[in-house]
């Protein structure tokens, strides 16, 4: 029987020991805050939900636009402490729906922290386990009855690294958890902050920006490049920037955070070029580091690559045999949802199965601002600098009937195809709700649709969806030309 054990349970190591439970390994996951990991507990999970309460707020605005007459927000007010704690109930009820869900395939989860043993014992690894006390959940063998603290070893025919990622710290802004924060520590606050400085537009600064903003706090967002979300697409990103812009966030660019020091009653901020900003309270979002500093990874032999990322091939294998890693401390791809297929495809590959290697090409991707930006296939980028031939359209919503009777103004589908076939390769969509709308242009992108098919699919009428239809239609148009 294949024995494996799973450091990390994010998305990267609890979807990974489902599969080798289905598969009837004996599977052992060891995870030192929760199962669900930091996605469930600290990150992706928590930031969501209280993005879904900031949207209750957006609810509120502008309604005489629509006819309705009411006072304005007087009388609308955030109670800090009731959404946090919804946030935190909700992150701790998910994680255990997954605890139950790993117990009932049959997964041994200790609570605890583990790394790579000493040595390689011929054909199999040795993990050694530090359990914490907990909701360890083992039924029997070297993790059973074990006592807080207590270290063992574990010998596995296959180790999956899974061990995510941490904020990144700036030295000079060291977060207090009082008045300058990481993401993680957000949710602890007994009140809104009066005037939020986001250090880092990043998509984390961008979608905290993005929501603090709409709970009706005072935002700075200090944006090291020309644009906030460099790495998104510019139109994309531009047209969010408008919107915060428009809604009051004061954006910053081309500024770097330097320092900040909590005076007891706020921050101050010192960018780079001197300028002193002041707010009630900073976020710092500046980007994150993989938890692969204390995993023993050296000593055994286990390449690590640039800025302390485990090295992986696309079934998920490190350079030693039967080691394999996934999810965010591989830096692959940074999301959820590419963690979780890194932990399965080395779990089948692991154990033999039929495996088909990780391809990032119709990873779709979602920034949950307001409005959301929601991306998948081939960028503007690869397009511009000529690494992909392609033709595009981009469709402002103004004229979608459906965008004009809820009166948005800011968004657009945008299209790539291939010149000759008008197969589809990339799309970008800016919209409420983008995260729904982008997986027509998913499944277009997976299953070689061409803009020809995508365009004589009947949508409904009025709907955001019809745009992706007119896109394609569009860029029929052009192959006419
Ligand atoms: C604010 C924020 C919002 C996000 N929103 C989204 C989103 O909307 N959609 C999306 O797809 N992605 C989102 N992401 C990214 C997503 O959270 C990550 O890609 C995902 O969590 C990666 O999963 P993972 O399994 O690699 O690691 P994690 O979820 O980080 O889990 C790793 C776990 O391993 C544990 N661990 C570390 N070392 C050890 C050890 N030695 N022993 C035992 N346990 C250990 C850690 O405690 C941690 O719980 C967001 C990220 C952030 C920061
Ligand atoms: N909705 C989602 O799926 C979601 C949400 C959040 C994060 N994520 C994932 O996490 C990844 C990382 O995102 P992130 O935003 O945390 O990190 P990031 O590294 O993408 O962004 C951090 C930004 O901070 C800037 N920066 C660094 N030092 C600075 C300083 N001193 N002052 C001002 N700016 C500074 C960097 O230039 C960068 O633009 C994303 O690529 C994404 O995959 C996903």
């Amino acid at each position: 029987m294949s024995r494996i054990v799973i450091i990390g349970g994010g998305p990267g190591g609890y979807e990974a020991a489902l599969v080798a439970a289905q598969l009837d390994a004996d599977v052992t996951l060891v995870e030192a805050e929760g199962p669900g990991g930091a996605c469930v507990l600290t990150d992706c999970v928590p930031s969501k939900t209280f993005i879904a309460s900031s949207e209750v707020m957006t609810g509120y605005r502008h309604n005489e636009r629509f006819g309705i007459r009411s006072a304005g927000l007087e009388g609308v007010s955030v109670d800090a402490v009731a959404v946090n704690e919804r946030v935190k109930k909700l992150a701790l009820a998910q994680s255990a729906d997954i605890h139950a869900k790993l117990i009932k395939a049959g997964v041994d989860v200790v609570h605890g922290r583990a790394r790579l043993g000493e040595d390689t014992l011929g054909h199999t690894h040795q993990v050694l386990v530090t359990p914490h006390s907990g909701q360890s959940s083992v039924r029997s063998g070297a993790a059973a009855g074990r006592l807080d603290g207590d270290t063992y070893a574990v010998e596995a025919t296959t180790v999956l690294l899974a061990t995510g990622a941490t904020p990144r710290v700036l030295a000079t802004a060291q977060p207090d958890g009082e008045r300058i924060l990481d993401w993680r520590q957000l949710y602890d606050l007994t009140e809104l902050p009066s005037h939020l400085i986001v250090i880092g537009s990043g998509v984390t600064g961008a979608e905290f920006a993005s929501a603090y903003l709409a709970m009706g706090v005072q935002v700075t967002l200090v944006s090291s490049r020309e644009r906030v979300m460099p790495h998104e697409d510019a139109d994309a990103a531009m047209a969010i920037e408008r919107v915060f812009r428009e809604r009051g966030m004061a954006i910053l660019s081309q500024s770097r955070g330097k320092s900040v020091v909590n005076t007891g009653s706020g921050v101050q901020v010192t960018l780079g070029d001197g300028q002193v900003v002041e707010g009630s309270h900073a976020l710092i979002a500046v980007g994150a580091v993989p938890n692969t500093a204390a995993l023993g990874l050296e000593e055994y032999g286990v390449q690590v690559g640039d800025g302390g990322y485990v090295t992986v091939d696309r079934v998920s294998r490190t350079n030693v045999p039967g080691i394999y890693a996934a999810g965010d401390c591989t830096g692959v791809l940074p999301l959820a949802s590419v963690a979780a297929m890194q932990g399965r495809i080395a779990i089948w590959h692991a154990m033999g199965e039929a495996v088909a290697p990780l391809r990032l090409r119709t990873v779709s991707a979602n920034v949950f601002t307001d409005p959301e930006l929601a991306t998948v296939g081939v960028t503007q980028n690869d397009v511009d600098a000529g690494r992909v031939p392609a033709r595009q359209v981009m469709l402002p919503l103004t004229g979608n009937a459906r965008a004009k009777m809820a009166d948005l103004h800011d968004g657009f589908v945008k299209l790539f195809c291939r010149p000759a076939t008008g197969q589809i390769v990339g799309g970008v969509v800016v919209a409420p709700k983008a995260s729904e709308l982008i997986l027509p242009i998913t499944m277009a992108i997976e299953n070689n649709l061409t803009v020809d098919q995508l365009a004589h699919t009947i949508t409904i009428y009025p709907s955001l969806s019809g745009s992706i239809a007119e896109a394609a239609r569009q860029l029929m148009q052009h192959e006419l030309q």
